[in-house]
C-alpha cells in the first residue's frame, strides 16, 4: 500500500498496528490495531492509563521496538520491516528524544552533550544548522552553562539541555517520554511550554507520553489509549477535562 503520509499532513503514520508480547495463554495485546496519524508541527500528548500501551505505541514510532503487524511510517519512510542497522541511522538523523531521566552524558559538558547527535552522525553542523543551535542555546538560557558538566545543573536546565540537543538537528518527530516526571511542577510548566513553543514557532512536530493531565493540557492534540486502543482524539483540553476523560476511562476498565 503506497502511502504518502507527507500529502496527508502527516509527520508520523501507524495502520492497523498491533503489538503482542509472549506466545500463547501468557500473550499480552499491548497494541490492538491501531491506526492514527501525528500531524506535522503539532505539539501531540499521548495519554492514558498505566499499561495502556503508551510506551509501546512511541517506541515502535520511534523505531526502537517492532510491530507484531501492521505498518509504520516516518515522514515518507515506512520503517515497518526495517533492518536494525537502517534503524539506528534513521533514528539518529530524523528522530529526537527527550526523557524523564533527562539521559545527558555526564563525562561531557553542555555544548558536547548537545553537539553529540551530529558528532554521533560523524559530521560536522553546517553554517546553518550552527546558527540554529546558536539560537536554541541563547533561547533557553543555557549561553552561560556551556562548559558545565550535568551534574552541576539543575534538573530543569538539564531538561533545557536534552531539549536544545533533540531540536538540534531539525528532526521530523521529536519524541518525549514523561519529560517533566522528574521535574518540580514549576519547572515542568516551563519545559512544557518550550515544547509548546518549538511547536508553535518552530514547526517542531512533537509526540509526548504522559499520564498527567496538566502535562497534556500544553499539547494541540491529545490521543487517549485504553487497553491498546485509541479511544480519544481531541484538539486541545483543560487538565480539568482531560481528568474527566481519564476518570472515565478508569471506571470503564
Ligand atoms: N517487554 C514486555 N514483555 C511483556 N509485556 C510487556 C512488555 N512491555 C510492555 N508489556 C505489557 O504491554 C502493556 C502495555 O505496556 P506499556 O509500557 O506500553 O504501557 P504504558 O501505557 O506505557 O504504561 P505506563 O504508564 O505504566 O508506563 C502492559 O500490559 C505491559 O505489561
Amino acid at each position: 500500500m503506497a502511502i504518502n503520509t507527507t500529502d496527508l499532513g502527516l509527520i508520523a503514520r501507524v495502520a492497523h498496528l498491533s503489538k503482542r508480547y509472549g506466545t500463547g495463554q501468557g500473550t499480552v495485546t499491548a497494541l490492538d490495531d491501531i491506526s492514527i496519524g501525528i500531524r506535522r508541527g503539532e505539539f501531540t500528548a499521548i495519554m492514558g492509563p498505566s499499561g495502556s500501551g503508551k510506551s509501546t505505541l512511541m517506541h515502535i514510532m520511534a523505531g526502537l521496538d517492532s510491530a507484531s503487524s501492521g505498518q509504520v511510517w516516518l515522514g515518507d519512510t515506512e520503517i515497518s520491516g526495517m533492518a536494525d542497522s537502517q534503524l539506528t541511522v534513521l533514528r539518529r538523523r530524523r528522530v529526537g528524544f527527550v526523557f524523564q531521566s533527562f539521559n545527558l552524558v555526564p563525562t561531557l559538558d553542555v555544548m558536547a552533550n548537545i553537539m553529540l547527535p551530529f558528532e554521533l552522525d560523524g559530521r560536522n553542523p553546517t553554517a546553518k544548522e550552527q546558527a540554529w543551535v546558536d539560537h536554541l542555546i541563547a533561547s533557553l538560557g543555557l549561553l552561560n552553562r556551556l562548559g558545565h558538566r550535568p551534574h552541576e545543573l539543575s534538573g530543569g536546565q538539564q531538561q533545557r539541555v536534552a531539549i536544545a540537543r533533540a531540536l538540534g538537528t531539525r528532526p521530523d518527530l521529536v519524541f518525549a517520554d514523561e519529560p517533566t516526571g522528574a521535574l518540580d511542577s514549576r519547572t515542568g510548566r516551563e519545559v512544557l511550554a518550550l515544547l509548546a513553543t518549538a511547536a508553535r514557532e518552530y514547526d517542531q512536530s512533537i509526540a509526548m507520553v504522559t499520564h498527567d493531565p496538566i502535562a497534556a493540557s500544553h499539547a494541540d492534540r491529545i490521543l487517549f489509549l485504553a487497553d491498546g486502543r485509541v479511544v480519544d482524539d481531541r484538539q486541545r483540553a483543560s487538565a480539568e477535562e482531560i481528568s474527566r476523560i481519564m476518570l472515565g476511562m478508569e471506571s470503564a476498565l
